[in-house]
């Protein structure tokens, strides 16, 4: 298979004149650097900068977990800026009817919804609304509420209806006034229409953004009732073929497909080429044989062959039976899907939308756009382009022109596709075991630190794609632990085929390398005979490929090239926006704050300090605040004082005795201060509250390292595994041999560490990464999520806040720069797997 990522490139990556400066000036006795400088709590606010202006707020489509959090944040973020905000119900509907269906929003109205699903505005089908006629009244009751800005929540429906509202507005201004239906004077101050769309459909059709609220819900959905049947299909060999939702879009089948490592999936978006019948029993046959694992075939609502013609799961099951003589069980999944409570992932998406929703309108460049997310970036798109792309998606569709659908459903999409495909051309191809235990060149796979979820499924990705091309890969055992005492296992994929989410597959050593002997790893390493190393684990892990780095002008064999896939709960490795595990964690986390709100609510007038494990990072605390409506979140990198906790407890006081709300939480990072622990949080906050709320304390602990894997961890462990093995052998492949034979390689492109930025695979030398790396309290200089912090107070209606748009009002958010160009990618993995 031809590689993405060419030697060429490999020498162009990370690798100019700032990293030789960097690796010239290593510092030693790095480990006691400290040189992050949290912000001080900023005083400036922009508090009350937009009163007077009025924003209605509609949800139309069908409905999707995680629009809720988007309401309560519009609202909230309207509130914080002094606007009013109209709940226009049920939908295009409720706008043309007027009446009761405008409501003036209130704070109250928002609380405890964001774990909600559906949609508390509700929506309604408003097929009427593609009628000017329709959209005539809509704009009269609009007008007659001072309503002039729009913040539209659904799907491509939604966005269409909310676009021939906004392209028709002067006409029917016009319209309005030639049959004097409304005050000219009223009609004159309101030319100007500006309408925001929030994309949310579980279906993740809609082009611009990487995923629309709601998504990821559902495929977390699918995919529990997919392990549910997966625990059957192992046992027995029935084949189960489950029929997801999207009647156009193959994004729910994918994303359950690659995460739950199905047999076969049937996609719009992408058929299989030639017949798909003999495709289908050659994987089935690979999967009874070679894999021995359960059948699991997912297929798409609107799933066909190139020829346009539809695949039901009765045909798929009726070949399985005549050609195979399996039996299969077919089940539909329906409704379902889009309910439920949301996953964290989409209440921080529908959150971070909802705000930057009500600032863009304020202050964006456009009347008309969507926001939008790439990575972890927020930014936006004129809704003309938005719908034009997704007109064409369809268009192209149609047409059976299948590159180019898959092409507008944008990268996110292609890197899933991507990965699919490879999982299913390595299963096609195994290299037998007996040919990697003679194989030449070995590289090997050791965890550092904590197990985290996810691991297991990293080491699968990168064996299966070590196996495909012909190398073979040893896990060592117990870390650095094991390392030592040449503790190791051949991995095939006969081994990790079936790992999916077990924990401890390989056993970590819980110490960094700095902890042992160099010259006795430097002797370990040449004994196992590998020419390059994967590393798994948090900031341990990153500690020790620093450490190795250091050694290898002083010991040959640790100069081998060494790449570290960031895993981890805390989510603090340099260089990289995300770890495989910490969504997972997340996910434990906020479930554990639902239920303890759930009982503060109850008992009434409850306050719980939550103690969750965080070090001295406060990834998990913030994130788990926002998506829990938290009204603190203490963390030790942004110190707080004793009048900060006295402020908060006089702040949730407050609350409780003037706002109806009868419950609160107030989240704590562990090591979050030397002095304010939680037992000290928690007696101040119950002295504090006396006569108004009791207060007690709930301790997060080892749960977090448990409970079950989201989905996103899942294809992130795939795609990192897969990224990092590439990285690993195209390196080994054009590294020369040393005279001694081993293969050294000095320079600061041999350790990098595979690092997500913005939405990006880039492989980061350590050489460049310890100049942005705090040793002394183990986190990145940088922190992306520090900037939702400010946002957690302004969704807690504290308003000492100062709170700026993610999005930079330079237009390059639009558009960002690709590492790799995963379309060409894509193509040629597919010529590979098609023949
Ligand atoms: N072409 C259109 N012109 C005007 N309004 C539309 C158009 N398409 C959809 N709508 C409105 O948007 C609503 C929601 O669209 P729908 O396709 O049902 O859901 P979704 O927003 O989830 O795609 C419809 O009930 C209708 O009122
Ligand atoms: O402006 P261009 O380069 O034609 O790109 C348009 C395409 O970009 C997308 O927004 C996807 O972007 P990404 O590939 O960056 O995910 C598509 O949805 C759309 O079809």
């Amino acid at each position: 298979m031809d590689s993405v990522l060419s030697p060429k490139h490999i020498a162009s990556e990370e690798f100019s004149l700032s990293n030789l400066e960097a690796a010239a000036s290593y510092p030693s006795g790095l480990f006691n650097v400290s040189s992050y400088q949290p912000k001080p709590r900023s005083s400036k606010s922009i508090r009350n900068s937009w009163v007077g202006s009025v924003i209605g707020i509609v949800t139309a489509g069908d409905d999707a977990q995680g629009m809720n959090s988007a309401i309560s944040a519009v609202v909230k973020m309207a509130y914080y800026l002094g606007s009013t905000v109209f709940y226009i119900k049920n939908g295009f509907r409720g706008m043309v009817e007027g009446d009761d269906n405008y409501v003036m929003a209130t704070w109250y109205s928002t609380m405890n919804i964001v774990g909600k699903g559906g949609t508390t505005i509700k929506t309604f089908k408003c097929p009427e609304f593609a009628d000017r006629s329709a959209r005539l009244k809509a704009a009269k009751n609009l007008v007659e509420h001072g309503i002039l800005k729009i913040i539209a929540i659904g799907g491509d429906g939604t966005l269409k209806g909310i676009w021939a509202l906004y392209n028709d507005w002067l006409s029917l201004l016009r319209e309005l006034d030639d049959r004097d239906m409304v005050n000219r004077t009223l009609l004159q101050s309101s030319r100007r229409l500006r309408v925001v769309g929030i994309v949310s459909s579980i279906v993740n059709d809609v082009c611009g953004t990487d995923m629309s609220i709601g998504a990821n819900s559902a495929t977390q959905r699918i995919l529990e009732t997919l392990d549910a049947i997966m625990t059957n299909a192992s046992s027995s060999q029935t084949a189960f073929i489950v029929e997801v939702m999207g009647k156009t879009s193959g994004y729910l089948t994918l994303a359950s497909g690659v995460a739950c490592d199905a047999s076969m999936i049937f996609l719009p978006e992408w058929p299989p080429q030639g017949d798909w019948k003999e495709e289908l029993c050659n994987k089935v046959r690979d999967d009874l044989l070679i894999r021995q694992q359960g059948l699991m075939i997912i297929k798409s609502e609107g799933a066909t062959d190139v020829q346009g013609q539809p695949i039901t799961a009765e045909e798929i099951s009726k070949v399985l039976r005549e050609k195979l003589k399996i039996i299969s069980q077919i089940t539909v999944l329906g409704h379902f899907q889009s309910g439920g409570v949301p996953t964290a992932y989409d209440r921080l998406l529908g959150i971070r939308m909802g705000s930057e929703a009500v600032l863009l309108m304020k202050d964006g460049p456009l009347d008309a756009c969507i926001v939008t997310i790439k990575g972890c970036e927020m930014g936006f798109m004129s809704l003309e382009k938005c719908l034009g792309f997704t007109n064409a998606t369809e268009k192209f569709l149609a047409e059976k022109d299948f590159s180019n659908v898959v092409r507008r459903r944008g990268k996110n999409f292609q890197c899933l596709l991507s990965s699919y495909v490879l999982l299913h051309s390595m299963r096609s191809s195994p290299v037998s075991s007996m040919a990697i235990l003679a194989g030449i060149r070995r590289v090997g796979i050791i965890q550092v630190g904590m197990d985290t979820l996810g691991q297991c499924i990293v080491c699968k990705a990168f064996v299966g794609y070590c196996q495909s091309r012909g190398y073979a890969v040893i896990g060592i055992k117990d870390g650095f632990e094991g390392l030592l005492r040449r503790q190791f296992i051949s991995l095939s994929w006969d081994i990790v085929k079936n790992w999916t989410s077990e924990n401890d597959c390989l056993g970590s050593g819980k110490q960094a390398a700095e902890h042992y002997q160099l010259d006795s790893l430097d002797a370990a390493v040449n004994e196992l005979n590998i020419c390059g190393l994967i590393l798994l684990g948090s900031f341990s892990a990153y500690e020790s490929l620093c450490t190795l780095y250091e050694a290898r002008l002083q010991y040959k064999n640790l100069g081998i090239p060494m790449c570290m896939v960031p895993t981890g709960i805390l989510n603090n490795v340099p260089g990289s926006d995300i770890t495989v595990g910490c969504d997972s964690a997340l996910n434990e986390y906020v479930t554990y704050c639902d239920k303890m709100t759930r009982v503060a609510h109850a008992s009434k007038n409850y306050v719980y300090v939550i103690e969750t494990m965080c070090e001295n990072a406060g990834y998990l605390t913030t994130l788990a605040a926002v998506c829990s409506e938290a009204d603190a979140a203490y963390i030790s990198l942004e110190p707080f004082t004793l009048n900060d906790l006295l402020k908060d407890a006089d702040h949730v006081k407050r609350k409780i005795q003037q706002s109806g709300c009868r419950s609160a939480l107030i989240l704590i990072g562990t090591n979050s201060s030397e002095f304010y622990n939680t037992d000290f949080v928690r007696q101040l906050f119950a002295e504090e509250g006396k006569g108004v709320f009791s207060c007690k304390k709930g301790v997060m602990g080892h749960v977090q390292l448990g409970g079950h894997i989201s989905v996103w961890d899942r294809q992130n462990a795939i795609i990192h595994g897969f990224r990092a093995g590439e990285w690993l052998l195209n390196y080994v492949d054009n590294v020369p041999v040393s005279p001694e034979g081993i293969l050294y390689d000095p320079g600061p492109n041999a350790k990098v560490v595979l690092s997500v930025s913005k939405r990006n695979i880039k492989f980061k030398t350590i050489a460049r990464l310890i100049c942005e790396t705090d040793f002394g309290t183990q986190n990145p200089t940088f922190n992306w999520w520090m900037k939702l912090r400010p946002l957690l107070r302004v969704m807690a209606q504290h308003f000492d806040v100062e709170y700026e748009l993610e999005i930079s009002d330079d237009t390059s958010a639009v558009s960002d720069v690709e590492d790799t160009n995963m379309y060409d990618m894509l193509n040629e993995q597919h010529k590979h797997s098609h023949g």
